[in-house]
């Protein structure tokens, strides 16, 4: 079954406010999808767009091909789960699965048969007869899945479903929803401003800012290659350096960093000389040794130990902030604050992107 969505060049206002810019973007049948960015930038909007609880302005949604122009929200193949997840706290377990095709006239019987198969995915059989006030907060948020589900959806819309629970189970719930998401082979589309759920679960991300898309790709591509600012700030620990761009050739450019120096990285996109760029480098791809390419000497301000690795917190002769992640085995007793480190790295392992952090 084609259980594709394409937002087929949508543009959402409200009033004189575009709260999505215009759109052109087809997700996969049977594909994780997240739309990821920072409050405000649109996520739910899109949802509600392909959901049918608003109709967008222009263009128009297309799931498995069909246009939904003038489909209720009733009527269209989706079901959605919210963040406060709406369970009705006075029926069983097996009557929320179920309330949906009780709603839709299927049989007792028939219903029982679905909610006992759903209870078995979410992994909670037998707990059918349960009251909705007898479960824990991720007991919860699987049965919103099966009774989403139940309903047969060909795309499952998912509203920053794990934003109530606490840091654990959220991150047990990930594996969880990927695993659930395999086994069903449907469409899901989920929402959130939490990088680490959208990198983890998905198959491709959308960054979003501002009403609009930054980047879509795999979540690898994203952390590697980001295409803007703003991805590769958003995205993962970044250390940016803002400079003028000295030349640009074969995939590499050189910035101006001032006192700095020149330093150099790779990058995906021309540039013109004499444009403001950000040279990016990761925590990780910065050593605490000066035989790399580029080297940048920084004054410590301090460690943090975090188990299995150190972050150190430094500064640039020119008090730019530069943040190195180190394995834990690398830590030194003379790392204390004022200390002068020459760090270095590889110009391959940097990307230069046109334009400064906070780009948006
Ligand atoms: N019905 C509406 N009328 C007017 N403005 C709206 C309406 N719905 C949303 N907006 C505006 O559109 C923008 C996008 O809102 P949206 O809820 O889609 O953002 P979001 O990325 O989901 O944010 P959050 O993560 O905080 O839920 C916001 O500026 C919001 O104020």
């Amino acid at each position: 079954m084609d259980s594709s969505v394409h937002l087929d060049n949508v543009v959402m206002q409200f009033g004189d406010f575009t709260a999505v810019q215009q759109m052109d973007l087809k997700i996969e049948s049977g594909e994780f999808f997240s739309f990821l960015g920072p409050s405000g930038c649109g996520k739910t909007t899109i949802l509600n767009m392909v959901s049918g609880f608003l109709e967008p302005t222009k263009g128009a949604v297309r799931i498995g091909g069909q246009d939904m122009r003038g489909v209720p929200a009733n009527k269209r193949p989706t079901s959605m789960i919210f963040q406060n997840l709406a369970l009705f706290p006075l029926m069983t377990v097996a009557e929320n699965i179920e309330f949906g095709l009780e709603v839709r006239g299927v049989s007792k019987a028939e219903r029982r048969k679905t909610s006992d198969r759903l209870l078995e995915l979410v992994a909670l059989e037998g707990s059918g007869t349960k009251k909705v006030s007898e479960l824990s907060g991720g007991q919860k948020q699987r049965i919103a899945i099966a009774r989403a589900l139940a309903v047969e959806p060909q795309v499952l819309l998912l509203d920053e479903p794990l934003s109530a629970l606490d840091l654990k189970l959220r991150q047990h719930m990930r594996t969880e929803l990927k695993e659930i998401q395999r086994k069903t082979g449907i469409t899901f589309i989920y929402i959130t401003h939490d990088q680490g759920e959208a990198l983890t679960m998905s198959d491709r991300v959308a960054v979003m800012s501002a009403g609009k898309l930054q980047q879509v790709a795999d979540p690898i591509s994203l952390y590697k290659q980001p295409d803007t600012a703003f991805v590769a700030s958003f995205v993962g620990e970044n250390n940016g350096i803002t400079g003028k761009v000295v030349s640009y050739a074969n995939g590499e450019a050189v910035i101006d960093a001032g006192v700095l120096g020149q330093l150099v990285g790779k990058a995906h996109k021309p540039l013109n000389t004499g444009d403001t760029a950000t040279l990016f480098i990761r925590p990780e791809s910065l050593h605490l040794d000066s035989q790399r390419d580029c080297q940048i000497m920084t004054q410590l301000d301090e460690v943090n130990f975090e188990g299995s690795y150190l972050t150190l917190n430094s500064r640039t002769l020119d008090q730019r902030a530069l943040s190195v992640q180190l394995g834990a085995n690398q830590y030194q007793s003379d790392m204390v604050s004022g200390k002068e480190l020459a760090l270095s790295y590889s110009a391959v392992d940097a990307i230069v992107i046109a334009g400064e952090v906070g780009d948006v």
